[in-house]
Parts: structure tokens; sequence; C-alpha cells
């Protein structure tokens, strides 16, 4: 067995370990990074409600509130301003009784994803606009489908459903629908979908293809009010040491004909993401930084066990060197300012 490349033998001063004269320049230390982190690999999560003129932080969320439209167009203003090239829009119904068993609301022309994507598209023509497309958020129970009695997800019914919500986004003016129940089947059934609608062409379908069920969503789900009734998401979303199944799910999604694949969340799961990059590498990897990372991150620096910027690229610099290519991230504001810098 060999432990040193031959040539070290002649060399008693060990040349080969001194590495830090490629590294004792800033501008070096920025040539090391096989990537850069980039405005427009920047994904922003944007809470909608349907009170238009809603303006509301969300405690458990820094620096994030949910929005009604009228409010949302100035503030996506101020940020298109700065360099923000795409969001990702989250529905939040606030109306009372418009949830139901099989998530009606979801695709209300006047609810707030449909009203959101019309407005945005109208005053930003070039904002690349990608919807979540999942019940959770408008049926009774929280759960991401229809439920048969028993409170088993239906996967029939939820996955017909879910492609007849992303089409709506779709023909709204949706450029992408990210799907992200992780309901076997729904990949298939809205690429169905979008070909019958004639939007196949010019829609992105961004699976949510390898989500983990964990820990990590509270902060989202006390700003969408999607949390479930009764049980939790097990039986649909990945155990956290699935690492086959992971691989299983990602393959499943390519084979229904997704376009973009995301991981979710993130900095747990690093080593699906190499995964991805490896398994899916003619896709675009996309990184999902959730709301639970989000506000670790923040709580830390709150403590001053971190620094809240230095945390931040190093976290964003990770998802890069997995394999990454986007990110999903409720830092997007703040990057937008420190790439300017
Ligand atoms: N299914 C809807 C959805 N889409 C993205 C997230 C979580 C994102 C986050 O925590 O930031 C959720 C919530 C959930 O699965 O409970
Ligand atoms: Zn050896
Ligand atoms: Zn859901």
């Amino acid at each position: 067995m060999v432990h040193k490349a031959e040539y070290l033998d002649d060399h008693p001063t060990q040349i080969s370990s001194i590495l830090s004269g490629g590294y004792n320049h800033p501008l070096l230390r920025e040539w090391q990074h096989e990537r850069q982190l980039n405005k427009n690999m920047f994904i922003f999560p944007l809470f909608v409600t349907d009170r238009p003129d809603e303006e509301e932080p969300i405690p458990s969320l820094p620096n994030i509130k949910r929005f009604g439209v009228n409010k949302l167009i100035p503030y996506v203003g101020g940020l298109v301003a700065k360099g923000l090239r795409a969001v990702i829009l989250f529905g939040v119904p606030l109306k009372p009784g418009v949830k139901d068993e099989e998530g009606t609301a979801a695709d209300d022309p006047e609810g707030p994803v449909i009203q959101a994507i019309k407005h945005l598209r109208k005053n930003f023509p070039d904002l690349y606009i990608i919807t979540d497309v999942c019940l959770c958020e408008y049926t009774s129970h929280g759960h991401c489908g229809i439920l048969y009695e028993d409170g088993t997800i239906n996967r029939e019914l939820s996955v017909r459903r879910i492609a007849a919500v992303a089409v709506k986004y779709a023909q709204a003016g949706a450029n992408s629908v990210a799907p992200s129940d992780m309901i076997d089947g729904r990949i298939r059934d809205i690429k169905e979908g979008l070909l019958s609608a004639g939007l196949a062409h010019k829609t992105f379908v961004m699976s949510y293809a390898a989500k983990f069920s964990g820990n990590l969503y509270g902060p989202f789900r006390d700003a969408a009010g999607s949390c479930p009734s009764q049980g939790d998401r097990k039986c649909y979303q990945l155990p956290s040491g699935g690492k086959g199944l992971a691989h299983r799910a990602l393959i499943r999604d390519m084979n229904e004909g997704t376009d973009g694949i995301i991981v979710k969340p993130s900095t747990f799961y690093l080593d699906i993401v190499a995964d991805a990059y490896q398994l899916c590498k003619d896709y675009p990897i996309c990184c999902y930084q959730v709301s639970g990372e989000y506000a670790m991150l923040h709580a830390a620096a709150e403590k001053n066990i971190v620094d809240l910027k230095s945390i931040a690229f190093e976290a964003h610099q990770g998802f890069l060197r997995a394999g990454a290519r986007l990110i999903i991230s409720y830092f997007t504001p703040e990057f937008l300012e420190w790439l300017s810098e």
C-alpha cells in the first residue's frame, strides 16, 4: 500500500504540505471556490395572504413578513431594484371558512397565489415566478393531499388535484411549479396536465424530489398555518435516515419528467445534495434552506454564538460545494446587499 506520493521521498521538507500559499490573499481565497455565490442563484420565498393590505411580521421567522398583494408589490420592487431574479410563492388563506377537505381554495382565482402571480407578472415582467404547489395550506386537516376516511393519503385523488392546481398557476402566469407534497405520481400528472393545457413547453417543473419529514419546518407552519391537525407527514415525506429512499425518490421524479430537483432541508442533508449532483447530473439542483435552519442561525447570532453574515456565507457556500446551483433562501434580501458590497 502506498501512503505517500513517490516523489516526496526526494523532498524531506514535505513541500506538498505547504498549502497556505494557495490562500494567503483574499482574492486567492475567492479563486479557491469552484463556484461563487451569485445573485442569480437566489430564489426568495414569499408568503402571500388573501388580505390585500396585510403586512404582518412572522415572529418565528426574523425579517420575514406575510404580505397582501397591495403591500407585496412595493416590497418586491425594492428587491428587484437590488437584483432579485426569482421568487417562490406560498399562499396563506386567512379568510375564515375557506379551508376544506380537498383544498379547494388552492386555485381560487381570487385566492392569494393567483392574485399574487398576476400582480407580480404585471409589475415585474422579468421576474421569474415559481409557485410552491401543495394542498396543506388549504386543507382543513392540514395534510398535503386528499385523505381517505381512515386518514391515509388517497394518492389518486391527491395527485389529480395537485396537477389541476399546478396547471391553474401556470395559466395565471407562473413560470415554474414546484410540488412539495412528495406523493408518488404527481410529477407525471402535472406534466400531462401542462401538456394538455398547451403550457408544457414553457413551464419548468421543479420537484421537491427529496423532501425529508423532520423538525425544521416549524416557523414555516406558523407563517402559513399549515400544521397537520392530526398525525404527521411521515407516510409521504422521507425519514431522515432514508438515504436509499431519497435516491429512489430522485430517480422517480426524473422518470416522471421533472425539470429541476429540490433537496429540502439543506444543511443536515448535504450528502443527499451531493448524491443528487451525481445521480441527477443533467438537472439543476436546488437547495432549500428551510425556515428552521434560517431561524436557528438567527437565534445563534442573537446569542452572539455566531456572526450572522459570516455564518450565512458559510452555509450557502456549503450548498454550492455539495453541488447545488440554485438556493431557495430566506436570506435572499441580505445576500442581494452583501453581494453588492
Ligand atoms: N408543503 C408545503 C411546504 N413547502 C415548503 C415547506 C417548508 C419550507 C420551510 O420550512 O421553510 C412546506 C411546509 C411543510 O412541508 O410543512
Ligand atoms: Zn496502507
Ligand atoms: Zn404540503
